[in-house]
């Protein structure tokens, strides 16, 4: 009684609605389930189905309104972008943010002193504390600040594990941007906005980017580490007559012709191989290449034990227009036979992977693994593949084929020239001083006789400086040392041209004698593993033999491995007889015991039956 009471009287609101509604309720709908005499009962559970209505309703309101909201636009003031960590716009919007001070109310400061992640070089975050360190806001708080006359508001995720199937989880970061505006054209111009910013500030460097596996995971942030690399001016970099200038020419007309592409249905990319010794310059020219046509380098090297087929076939598709795909040492993928016999021999298992015991990576990428993904989806959008070697006959012609590789370009090693053009550019007259022109210092007392400091002009000391050069290249012999082994030279006398001139001579029999002996270390430990091998190789066939009853001779090797013929004997039913060759190969193949091709020296075993 107190219940009813409680409702139907006093509030207006119970007056006004809930009076009439749980009379109805009790007369109507709940009445006849109830004893009517019950009334004090029968009022309270009508009370509790009419709030259940109200409820009910006032949910369905609130979907509704979620509903217009959503569809028809009606009340929404702002739009909200979302940044990932490792993708490209990511570095554009912080770049852009910092350049806007946004950071001025940050009261949170990420500080770095590693090299690689201090990328542009200009003053990002606060008044540097010290010329050592870069300062970036996390804006961890959301920020406020203004652009163009549109209020927006940046908020950074603090963090959350995403987890990314078969990789494991990573560290997730994320940026938010919510401008006040409903034109999606304005959330579209600041964007553009910042990417151009990032495009004129990191214009004086090369952006270097490389995959890393620590932290792949969701969408396409493969791409995690960045670097940037001062830009290299091409005269810096001294290669046979007009190489430079075909590569350079070739890719600018490649990058201007997408239509073109289109109309003739030709997937949009292009290929280069540059191939030749270590040191001639390959990475060189693709960094000054890359810093002339402004394109991102994305660098991957298929020996780190994470990249495998399917990493390669992602982080390419991540990949965006109009950049420059890179594969240093792409060789190492495929070894040559006698790697693949020295892998199989020597290789052993470090916390890095698998390596020979040389400390050469094995890589886990397949060739088809290679083709696919150079093939892909991710290949067809305006990308400049590079790939670097220094064997290129290790590659497979598959690889080689117009489509993948549109152009080889092969490196030598230098020649007089271009000894000539390394030395001008090693003393550049502006910063160089000749010998002649100091007092004799006193390390110099010996070699040097003393002579009085003379005052010579720019002029004069220029054409000393190209006097010196030619003497210098005069002394190089060509095609025997790299331009990289020539800079080492140089570098040891980097203040003296005249110490570098006169003791070129020296120092090319000193290299000399050195390669020679490294040639002969390595021709020495090469034979080390090829009789290994041959040992290993007649333990295991004696014993096969052993145990289907018959008896090895080891035959001195001999050097035609051709011409050694095998008889193979043993007991009727083993297929020894039909599998008798004349090449140890099907020999081993017989046994049961694989030799691989390449033991042909292993037929210097003859073997004989006792049946
Ligand atoms: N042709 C060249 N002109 C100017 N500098 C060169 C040239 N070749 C090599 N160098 C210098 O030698 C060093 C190594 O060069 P780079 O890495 O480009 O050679 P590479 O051919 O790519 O070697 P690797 O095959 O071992 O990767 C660089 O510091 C570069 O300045």
């Amino acid at each position: 009684m107190y219940q009813r009471e409680s409702l139907t009287g006093g509030s207006w609101f119970n007056l006004a609605v809930a009076n009439p509604l749980s009379r109805i309720l009790d007369f109507t709908i709940i009445s006849p389930f109830f004893n009517p005499t019950n009334a004090g009962n029968t009022s309270y559970i009508a009370s509790g189905g009419w709030m259940l209505i109200l409820g009910t309703l006032l949910e369905v309101g609130r979907r509704f309104c979620k509903w217009l909201y959503e569809r028809f636009d009606i009340f929404q003031y702002s739009l909200t972008a979302s940044f990932d960590e490792g993708d490209p716009a990511y570095e554009w919007i912080t770049l852009f943010l910092t350049d806007k001070k946004v950071w001025k109310r940050s009261r949170y400061f990420h500080v770095t002193a590693a090299t690689s992640a201090r990328k542009w070089g200009i003053k990002t975050g606060p008044p540097r504390i010290a010329e050592h360190v870069d300062c970036v806001p996390t804006y961890q708080a959301p920020q406020l600040f203004q652009w163009k006359g549109y209020w927006a508001e940046i908020k950074r995720d603090a963090g959350g594990f995403a987890f990314a199937e078969e990789r494991g989880s990573r560290w997730c970061r994320k940026i938010y941007l919510t401008i006040y505006s409903r034109d999606t054209k304005v959330l579209s111009a600041l964007i553009e906005d910042a990417r151009q910013l990032y495009l004129n500030l990191s214009q004086p460097n090369v952006i270097i980017r490389t995959a890393d596996k620590g932290r792949i995971g969701l969408g396409d942030s493969t791409w995690l580490e960045s670097k940037a690399k001062r830009r290299r001016p091409l005269n810096s970099i001294f290669l046979q007559e007009g190489v430079m200038e075909s590569i350079l020419e070739d890719a600018r007309e490649f990058l201007d012709s997408e239509e073109w592409y289109t109309l003739a249905g030709i997937p949009y990319r292009r290929g280069y191989l540059l191939h030749g010794p270590p040191g001639t310059g390959k990475s060189s020219t693709i960094y000054a290449i890359a810093g002339e046509l402004g394109l991102e380098i994305y660098s991957l090297s298929l020996a780190s034990q994470f990249v495998d087929d399917s990493f390669l076939q992602h982080s390419i598709s991540a990949i965006p227009k109009q950049a420059i795909f890179l594969i240093e040492d792409i060789d190492c993928a495929f070894p040559s036979r006698e790697d693949l016999n020295e892998i199989e021999d020597t290789a052993y298992f470090s916390s890095f992977g698998r390596k020979t015991k040389s400390g050469q990576p094995v890589s886990k990428v397949t060739l088809s693994g290679l083709l696919n993904a150079l093939d892909g989806v991710g290949s067809d959008e305006g990308k400049i593949f590079f790939a670097t070697t220094n064997y290129i006959e290790n590659l497979d012609p598959a690889l080689l084929r117009p489509g993948r590789i549109d152009r080889k370009i092969q490196y030598y090693l230098a020649t007089k020239i271009q000894a000539e053009a390394l030395f001008i550019k090693f003393y550049p007259a502006s910063h160089t001083t000749l010998s002649s022109e100091l007092s004799a210092s006193p390390s110099d007392q010996v070699s040097l006789p003393e002579k009085p400091p003379v005052v010579i002009s720019m002029s004069e000391r220029q054409s000393a400086l190209v006097e010196l050069a030619k003497e210098f290249a005069s002394q190089i012999p060509e095609h025997e040392f790299s331009t990289a082994e020539l800079q080492g030279y140089l570098l040891m006398h980097k203040n003296r041209p005249e110490r570098a001139v006169s003791g070129a001579l020296e120092w090319v029999e000193v290299e000399r004698k050195e390669c020679k002996e490294r040639i002969e270390k390595e021709e020495e430990r090469k034979l080390r593993l090829k009789e290994r091998r041959e040992d290993k190789e007649a333990k295991r066939l004696q014993g096969s033999l052993a145990r289907i009853g018959g008896t090895v001779v080891i035959a001195p090797p001999v050097a035609n491995d051709a011409s050694v013929s095998t008889i193979v004997n043993g007991e009727p039913g083993t297929g020894n007889a039909s599998n008798a060759s004349p090449t140890s190969t099907e020999a081993g193949a017989g046994l049961g015991q694989g030799i691989s091709p390449n033991d042909t020296s292993a037929a210097a075993l003859q073997v004989s039956s006792t049946l």
